[in-house]
């Protein structure tokens, strides 16, 4: 069985099931595996050109052995998949040489975080069954997190949903997407905020023992292991079909929360050969200033085209930490406090170097990122969402004469931002037919002040696990 330790050093430690159960650890820290799951260049190898649901069974399982078998795991993971409106699930596409776009916005949400929402509300509804347990999840979103939740979670029976969004930051669609459902198990809190106080507020229901414990609370934002594990199967399957693990790649990433990336940073744990982890950053660009300077520094966050990345706080990127600091938690709990404390911390040399082994970063202000929409359009006839753009401004400017092949995620379908692309290119994309009605359904919302206590009344208001007094 994979034992997961907290990043804090100070939680305890648990299997697979517990962890996807428990979100943050009570320590205040995340969860990563004690030790690194290592696949054999043959396994690797034999990914290519097999179903998604396939590899998806045999990247998660040395993380969940023990615990879910791999006859469940396969018949929840091709259910999964089963919603994507694609064959081939993620496709990838070459876009130039040596250039290739990663689609992972065939969900049902249209962003890449329905890849991992869709097989753990189902591995969660299958664990919370076994045990006889309800459990009230609480999710933090710039946008795209929250929908995805919405969408893979309505209707559960064992699950309440609360998902807080920054009022007025996000775009249209993805608002009706957390508020139009209908479900009764699902409620849509606007926050007079930014998406970092939604995070902190999570965090701080997370910290709040006697509340977590008396709503059974569990979260879905990439802080839950399961979230990053699940998406770690698309940098396989990419890689491996362009020639891995013969071939090395790089990968261009759009970052906000740190996740997706650090998914690919796991992926090159696991043995894929990966050279750059490329972080693409918009102006809220804290992970690049600080690959530059050592200093993780909290700035004001400004509204950009693309608000899915609008954010200062990057949790994941405590993972990395502990990582660069050769899982000393003793320094990840100074580095954290000093965050708490001061809004900064200064990274020591060594855990700066080692970052910077395996992490390169860049940034697209708003004309770079409206300028790479535009270009993709005109040059290619594709239209890409500002996320998306992001990144490829950053691949064209730092990867384009690479001569090892560079795989840039597409993380959201061009129609959840349709404002933002047609300002930049002319041209209104448009809402697959599925989703007809999306934009005049009847919303629910409630607005609520950026206030801890008012919040947690909130959600204990709706917390079926609370009525009936389970313990988390
Ligand atoms: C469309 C889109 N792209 C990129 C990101 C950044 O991903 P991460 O937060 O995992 O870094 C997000 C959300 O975070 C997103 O919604
Ligand atoms: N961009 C995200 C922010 C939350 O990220 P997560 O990966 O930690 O859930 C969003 O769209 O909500």
């Amino acid at each position: 069985m994979t034992r997961y330790i907290s990043t804090r050093g100070e939680a305890p430690v648990l299997g697979f099931c517990d962890v996807m159960l428990t979100g943050l650890a009570r320590d205040g820290g995340l969860y990563v595996p004690e030790v690194w799951p290592e696949l054999s260049q043959a396994t690797i190898a034999s990914f290519f050109g097999r179903p998604y649901w396939e590899v998806a069974v045999d990247v998660i399982k040395p993380f969940a052995a023990g615990e879910i078998s791999d006859a469940d795991l396969g018949r929840m993971a091709n259910e999964a998949y089963a919603t994507f409106r694609h064959p081939a699930v993620v496709p990838l596409d070459q876009i130039g040489p040596n250039q290739f776009l990663l689609e992972l916005f065939h969900g049902p949400t249209l962003a890449f975080k329905d890849v991992a929402m869709q097989l753990i509300s189902r591995l969660m509804d299958h664990v919370l069954a076994k045990r006889n347990q309800r459990t009230t999840i609480v999710v933090a979103t710039s946008g795209d997190t929250g929908g995805a939740a919405v969408d893979a979670f309505a209707g559960l029976d064992n699950v309440d949903l609360v998902v807080l969004f920054p009022n007025g930051r996000i775009s249209d669609v993805q608002r009706r997407m957390m508020t139009t459902t209908g479900a009764s198990n699902v409620h849509a809190l606007a926050i007079e905020g930014t998406f970092d106080d939604c995070q902190a507020l999570l965090k701080a229901m997370f910290n709040h023992h006697g509340f977590r414990d008396a709503v059974s609370l569990s979260g879905v934002n990439s802080i839950n292991w399961a979230r990053i594990v699940a998406q770690v199967v698309y940098y396989f399957t990419s890689a491996t079909a362009l020639g891995a693990p013969a071939r090395t790649v790089d990968f261009t990433v759009p970052t906000g929360n740190f996740g997706d990336i650090f998914a690919g940073y796991v992926a090159k744990k696991m043995g894929l050969p990966v050279r750059w982890l490329r972080i693409a950053s918009n102006v809220n660009d804290i992970l690049p200033r600080t690959l530059k300077t050592g200093i993780y520094e909290v700035r004001e966050v400004h509204a950009s085209a693309s608000p899915s990345m609008d954010i200062q706080v990057s949790s994941n990127f405590e993972r990395l930490l502990f990582e660069a600091s050769r899982r000393d938690a003793d320094s990840v709990r100074r580095l954290m406090a000093s965050l708490k404390q001061s809004g900064r911390f200064v990274l020591p040399d060594a855990m700066l170097a080692a970052i910077r082994e395996e992490f390169d970063a860049g940034r697209a202000d708003e004309t770079e990122t409206s300028a790479a929409i535009r270009a993709a359009w005109r040059e290619a006839g594709d239209l890409v969402d500002p996320h998306t753009a992001v990144a490829l401004a950053v691949a064209d400017r730092d990867a384009s004469d690479s001569k090892i092949p560079n795989i840039v995620l597409s993380t959201a379908h061009p129609a959840k931002f349709p404002d933002a692309v047609e300002a930049a290119c002319g041209v209104r994309p448009q809402l697959p037919a599925w989703l007809d009605g999306l934009m005049t359904k009847s919303e629910h919302i409630t607005v609520m002040k950026n206030d801890s206590a008012e919040v947690e009344r909130f959600v204990r208001s709706v917390s079926r696990a609370a009525k009936q007094g389970v313990a988390g």
